[in-house]
């Protein structure tokens, strides 16, 4: 299975840049996965609703680029779809039985998701009501990816 995380903006804080990198190792005997990360739109702290839009417009046509028609598309989005790890797990295994190799998600910037983005999911996913920034985000995500592969191995990691 082919894995990519499509997020905005590049990761400053080494503790984020180092368990992500744990993780991609230890997903490594599972997948292959890959972290695209695309600039983020320069704007200063206080913008019109309009502007918002525009930021949120231009970064979603950065991350779009970075999508091909044939891969499966999850946006994580607060007000998505909320599962289990073990529903997500199930999700990931019939997604490759049904010949879903490309899985991407999807992560937005500090604003959001344009409309656009969220139109191209096949799935917006959340993880709860919570606000998470965007750079954690990336950290939780894969380590949930890990989870899943972790749970459908029967391995004792999930507990
Ligand atoms: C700081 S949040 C954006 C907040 C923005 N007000 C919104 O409602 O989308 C940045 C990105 O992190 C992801 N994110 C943050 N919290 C999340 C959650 N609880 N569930 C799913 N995705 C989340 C989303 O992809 C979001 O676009």
């Amino acid at each position: 299975m082919n894995i990519k995380i499509v997020c905005v903006g590049k990761l400053k804080e080494k503790y984020f840049k180092d368990g992500i990198a744990e993780y991609q190792k230890r997903l490594s005997r599972f997948a292959k996965v890959e972290i695209v990360q695309v600039p983020d739109e320069k704007a200063p702290e206080s913008l019109s609703p309009a502007q918002m839009e525009e930021v949120k417009k231009r970064e979603g046509e950065r991350i779009l680029s970075k999508i091909k028609d044939k891969e499966y598309v999850y946006v994580l989005a607060i007000k998505g779809k909320e599962r289990a790890s073990e529903e997500f797990a199930k999700e990931l295994k019939d997604l490759g039985t049904y010949g879903h190799s490309d899985i991407t998600f999807v992560i937005g910037g500090s604003l959001g998701t344009s409309d656009a983005v969220n139109k191209r999911a096949n799935d917006l996913f959340s993880f709860g009501k919570l606000t998470m920034p965007h750079q954690l985000m990336r950290l939780v995500l894969i380590e949930q990816i890990y989870r899943a592969f972790m749970i459908n191995s029967g391995s004792p990691y999930h507990k």
